[in-house]
């Protein structure tokens, strides 16, 4: 048996399996890396929208996470629907504590359906107390236009976005996804000083549920790995290029991606 890597996704979670720690896993699984999980809230949200949720208390969240690292160290860690400012303090502090060098955030704010999963008053300390421990942030167009506070409208102001946000707010590296723009689907990574792109066509399909929690989750399960950044965000966008045009057309409003396909095509099952 070859080496096995882990990782833990910390986020919120969807009972119909598209987005949150549900993409995760599965996506984890696919790229052959042990996953784990610790929920931070409880969704009720399925193709149609988010109808409600519950966030796990912290002394909850907490013990979860001390489970985790006292019996199996992952290799990399992704964070995705933290919903409160007092569990951003917490993971933090977490992830501080135990030394995380590989630290994936995917900074969820509102789902594809316009449900706000974070709290408003939570966005400053997301930005001063998680960005500057983060090896790659992954926002969307929105997240960063929340992020550096300005407005994001062409290709420029992303690549300027990215920067800005490795610059200034101290990630390492910082993909901003094109999902909410028009055209090819661009992607744009600023990490040590350079820019590189990533492109796909934009296919026409409504099933995009959870493209930003598996496209993350694919970095993380990359970076367990060992692979560079570089690499593991190239991976991450054929995976999520895969799954988003073979669609499973499941669900009756916004449906899941493949988190087959990407296997499916290069490993042959
Ligand atoms: N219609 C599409 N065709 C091709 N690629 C797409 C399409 N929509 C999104 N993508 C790609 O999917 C990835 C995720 O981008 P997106 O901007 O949709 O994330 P997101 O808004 O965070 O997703 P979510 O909030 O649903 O998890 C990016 O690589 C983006 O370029
Ligand atoms: C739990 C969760 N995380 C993230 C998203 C963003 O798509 C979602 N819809 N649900």
């Amino acid at each position: 048996m070859s080496n096995i890597y882990k990782a833990l996704s910390i986020a919120g979670t969807d009972p119909t399996g598209g987005a949150g720690i549900h993409a995760d896993l599965k996506t984890f699984q696919e790229q052959r890396v042990y996953g784990m999980a610790v929920i931070t809230s409880v969704v009720a949200q399925n193709t149609l929208g988010v109808k409600s949720f519950e966030e796990v208390s912290i002394e909850n969240i907490s013990e979860q996470i001390d489970c985790v690292f006292e019996g199996i160290i992952p290799d990399a860690v992704k964070t995705g629907m933290l919903a409160s400012q007092s569990i951003i303090e917490l993971i933090a502090n977490k992830l501080k504590k135990n030394e995380v060098k590989l630290y994936v955030m995917d900074p969820v704010m509102v789902a594809k359906s316009g449900h706000h999963l974070l709290h408003e008053e939570a966005i400053s300390s997301l930005k001063a107390l998680l960005i500057p421990l983060a090896t790659i942030i992954t926002p969307n167009i929105p997240e960063a236009e929340v992020i550096i506070g300005k407005n994001i409208h062409t290709i420029n102001d992303m690549r300027n976005a990215a920067k800005e946000i490795v610059e200034v707010y101290g990630a390492k590296a910082a993909v901003i996804k094109g999902g909410h723009m028009q055209g090819e689907a661009r992607d744009i990574l600023y990490y040590n000083g350079e820019i590189k792109e990533f492109s796909s066509a934009r296919y026409n399909t409504v099933n995009t549920h959870g493209t930003g929690c598996t496209f993350s989750a694919v970095i993380t399960a990359e970076l367990a790995k060992n692979n560079s950044i570089e690499d593991s965000v190239k991976t991450g966008k054929e995976f999520i290029s895969q799954a988003i045009q073979k669609t499973l057309n499941l669900g009756k409003g916004q449906g899941p991606t493949n988190h087959f396909a990407y296997n499916e095509k290069n490993k042959g099952y």
